[in-house]
């Protein structure tokens, strides 16, 4: 038998780029040889063992026949006697597909049949051969990449056959789990705009997340937005948040903040009123489509509904800073508020021209919730059940005092 190493780690290497896992790949041996050697199965779909000692995986050179739609549609066939040539073959991308020895430094000759030296040169992602069709995945994670390598372009006859792919109706079946997976790690890219641009331009933006695709096209008010077009803007806010560095939580909510502008009626554009509520219930349905995690779910619901009003915050008294507050579930949870505030610079600064502008809502929110936090809730409660207030006065009577030391700072 003999082991080599493939995919991200040869390619990364080549690149300079930071290590990660090692994915390897091993001809010549039956899985009955590997378990005998201590590697551990795997594979539900493919024969994939755990090193004993690393646990990194080692899969069997495999090649693969489509025999259906979708994620799980297809016929492995591995034996001995499949070569590292045809185990590359199947892979998705040149890049991609290309085998180093094991004990490899990075400075000895690599084995790439495909030439995928050449188009990490020329800085494109192309795919291996036609066996691209046969994992529907890959459309994702082409576009992935093109978000994390984004001075790489996709070759454009990869980028026909994921529009060939799109039309046959391969985006209809992928496993929600998945799609989540891949745009998860394509929205924590160093520039995650381009993973939707390329999904816009293969058409599986469409099946997959009409909800963003609806807002090219869409004018909004040139006076708040440059650039006017709403999906051009919703792309430089994800930027934006890469650019700043936000976690996951905040990008998911700057993709979905604006998803309502998208179904704003046509005579009341270029304005979106009321769109705020309509982009929470639009993402709604994309987070059950997607099974997306709670907390991504959650501060998106919140950044969609109030954006709007943090923006606007900068004139609200003392009073109507605390019902901000209290509508936000900031005095509980004051990290997904701050969060929130993270996502609304976002919006504010991902605009045409508007990239460099200061955005003090953001410090000015989060100062007067520290004002709202020093009140001791507990204290006031008890003081008002020792007034004779009960039920919801209770609340009232805790808010007003909330309500006194954001104003004590207000006038500090
Ligand atoms: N749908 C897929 C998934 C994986 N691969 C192949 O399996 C390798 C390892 O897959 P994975 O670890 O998912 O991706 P990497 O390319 O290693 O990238 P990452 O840095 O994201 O791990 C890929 O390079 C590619 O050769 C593929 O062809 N098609
Ligand atoms: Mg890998």
């Amino acid at each position: 038998m003999k082991i080599y190493k493939v995919g991200g780690a040869v390619r990364d290497r080549l690149l300079q780029r930071p290590f990660h896992d090692t994915d390897w790949v091993v001809v010549g041996a039956t899985p009955q040889e590997m378990t005998a050697l201590g590697f551990t199965p795997v594979g539900r779909d493919f024969p994939v063992f755990l090193h004993p000692r690393t646990h990194e995986e080692y899969a069997l050179a495999r090649t693969e026949r489509k025999s259906g739609m979708g994620y799980r549609g297809f016929v492995v066939h591995t034996s001995p006697d499949v070569t590292l040539q045809e185990d590359l073959a199947r892979r998705d991308l040149t890049v991609n597909a290309m085998a180093a020895p094991a004990d490899w430094t990075g400075v000895e000759a690599v084995f790439d049949p495909y030439n995928g030296q050449a188009d990490l040169q020329a800085k494109v992602l192309r795919h291996v051969t036609d066996a691209f069709r046969e994992d529907p995945v890959r459309i994702l994670r082409v576009a992935r990449f093109a978000a994390r390598f984004h001075d790489f372009t996709v070759a454009p006859e990869t980028l026909q056959l994921m529009r060939e792919m799109v039309q046959a109706g391969e985006a209809d079946h992928l496993v929600p789990e998945r799609v989540w997976q891949e745009i998860s790690r394509g929205l924590m890219a160093a520039q995650p705009s381009r993973m939707f641009e390329v999904l816009r331009a293969c058409g599986a933006l469409k099946v997959l997340l009409p909800e963003l695709d609806r807002l090219w096209g869409v004018p909004q008010r040139a006076e708040y937005h440059p650039e006017v077009d709403s999906g051009v803007h919703a792309m430089m806010v994800l930027d934006m948040a890469a650019q700043l560095d936000a976690p996951l939580t905040v990008r998911f909510a700057c993709l979905c903040h604006d998803f309502g502008k998208g179904t704003t009626p046509a005579d009341m554009l270029p304005r979106h009123i009321g769109h705020e509520q309509r982009s929470a219930q639009l993402l709604k349905g994309v987070c059950d489509r997607w099974r997306v995690p709670n907390d991504c779910k959650e501060l998106a619901d919140l950044v969609a509904r109030e954006h709007g009003n943090i923006h606007r915050s900068q004139d609200l008294n003392a009073a109507a800073l605390v019902r901000l507050y209290e509508r936000c579930d900031a005095i509980r949870k004051p990290e997904r508020f701050a969060q929130a505030l993270w996502a609304c610079e976002c919006d504010a600064r991902g605009r045409l021209g508007f990239e460099e502008r200061p955005y003090p809502q953001r410090q000015r929110l989060w100062q007067g919730l520290q004002a709202a936090l020093t009140v001791d809730t507990a204290t006031a409660a008890q003081t008002a059940a020792q007034r004779g207030l009960k039920g919801k006065a209770i609340g009232e009577a805790v808010a007003s005092v909330r309500v006194q030391a954001v104003a004590a700072w207000l006038d500090s």
